[in-house]
């Protein structure tokens, strides 16, 4: 019997560091991890070389599909995800229309999925005022878990939870044995602090960057911990953008809280100056800090304490990116092609970051946080979710795969380049001198989060 694929001379990025081995595929599975794989196979790649990754996990991507698909959606949007090493995505319940906030948009979402994803995805559910009855129902349906917003979402139809929203929220989620995930903002800060500063005709930049301060980040990582605590929830903290909210997680997770905290690359990659200089592609919320507090979020990632990083990439059309008031212009960030970029180039080759808390902040906790048991190692019997990298690549992202042309990251350099990924066995992007090649006979499919174990 000949194996499916076979993966050469690669230096493998396992959870116990790089190891030069051969890495065997049966069924869409790794069926052998060893020093040298003496079996025909009906693939072979030669990847002296290449480092070999565990397929990225992103937990925080916005495809908007159905209904704003115009904005980002699965075709565009896992094509951009596979370009850069995923392999399997967690969508957000927004920017969808509508949002998915029960059973019926789970279905319709899920549809929209199956049809058009290149990769393997799983759903969040929503977490507002409008349908706390519907979280049992999302639930069953097979949700990842559920988010909500502490400020407001942009969105009227997905609402903010308020407190009593988000603790009632929470006691489902722990029922349910599943995550909330919280956008931790003080409503009460940026609501009056945005409505203050655009009364007083200030609307630029470095307004809208002081009308959510830190503080206001603390101050809901605060209460949603504090809320955790009392419901026995599992809580996930998204996007978080100050070393402050990180080390409020870490003290909670230290007194028993069960809490994560995810960071996203253009927390580890921007700074204040760069929104000002590039704009409105750089406009996202929390916003983008100092280059201290970026030099904290490395240092806390280095001590991990970050348990997650997700491109939380969620572009709009052109028209949504334009304007001269800043606090009017759309925010959300398109990054899900360059998070491992990012990780390598800033992390790695800048910061000395091991390879490995790489693969386990992009890949292994994510799939663990979420109970996707096949996915985020390369181990015996997971998924063959693999990024061919090389390493010592230096490149210039210009072939950019996501729905819309205004992506901050477009002519930035990095070091080391994805060569090629495969889902489960089958390779579905290639990079190629003359334009990337996708193969289109690659499907995703549902992921849920496997049964709680005790
Ligand atoms: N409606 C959104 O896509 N929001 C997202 N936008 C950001 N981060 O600016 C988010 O995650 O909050
Ligand atoms: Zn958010
Ligand atoms: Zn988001």
């Amino acid at each position: 019997m000949a194996l499916d694929l076979l993966v050469r001379g690669g230096t493998l990025v396992t959870p116990h560091g790089p190891i030069r081995a051969d890495l065997a595929v049966e069924d869409g599975r790794i069926v052998s991890l060893a020093l040298d794989v003496f079996a025909p196979a009906r693939e072979e790649i030669d990847a002296r070389g290449l480092h070999v990754f565990p397929g990225v996990v992103d937990a925080h991507v916005h495809l908007n599909e159905p209904g704003r698909t115009h904005w980002e959606g699965f075709e565009t949007g896992t094509r951009a995800l596979a370009a850069g090493g995923a392999t399997s995505f967690l969508d957000m319940p927004l920017n969808s229309s509508p949002p998915l906030l029960d059973a019926r948009a789970f279905a319709e979402k899920r549809a929209h999925g199956e049809a058009k994803s290149w990769l393997d995805f799983g759903l969040w559910g929503g977490l507002t005022p409008l349908n706390l009855p519907e979280l049992d129902e999302l639930a069953a349906c097979g949700v990842i878990g559920f988010k909500a917003f502490m400020s407001h979402s942009g969105l009227d139809e997905f609402p903010a939870a308020d407190d009593v929203t988000l603790f009632e929220g929470m006691r489902a989620a722990r029922r349910a044995g599943l995550v909330v995930a919280t956008h931790a903002e003080s409503d009460a800060f940026t609501r009056t602090l945005s409505q203050v500063a655009r009364e007083q005709g200030r609307s630029g930049v470095r307004d809208y960057l002081a009308s959510r301060p830190p503080v206001t980040e603390a101050e809901a990582v605060g209460r949603a911990i504090l809320f955790a605590e009392e419901t026995g929830a599992a809580l996930h903290l998204v996007h978080l953008s100050t070393a402050r909210g990180v080390a409020l997680a870490a003290e909670a997770r230290a007194r028993g809280v069960d809490v994560t905290a995810e960071t996203c690359p253009h927390y580890l990659h921007w700074t204040e100056e760069d929104v000002e200089r590039v704009g409105a592609l750089l406009k996202c919320a929390p916003p983008i800090r100092d280059a201290g507090t970026r030099e904290a979020l490395w240092a806390a990632l280095k001590a991990g304490l970050i348990d997650t990083v997700g491109s939380d990439h969620s572009p709009a059309p052109p028209d949504l990116k334009n304007g001269e008031d800043f606090f009017a212009i759309w925010g959300g960030i398109s990054g899900a092609q360059s998070t491992l970029n990012v990780l390598l180039e800033d992390g790695y080759w800048q910061r000395d970051v091991p390879l490995e808390l790489i693969a386990a902040v992009a890949s292994l906790n994510p799939a663990r946080r979420f109970r996707l048991g096949s996915k985020g190692a390369l181990r015996l019997g997971a998924d063959a979710d693999l990024a061919l990298v090389r390493l010592d690549e230096t490149f210039t992202l210009t072939e950019l795969h996501d729905r819309h042309h205004g992506n901050p990251y477009r002519g930035q350099s990095f070091r080391g380049r994805v060569q090629a990924t495969y889902l489960r066995g089958q390779r579905v992007f290639a990079w190629a001198p003359g334009g990337a090649l996708f193969d289109e006979s690659v499907r995703g499919q549902l992921l849920r989060p496997a049964k709680e174990t005790a």
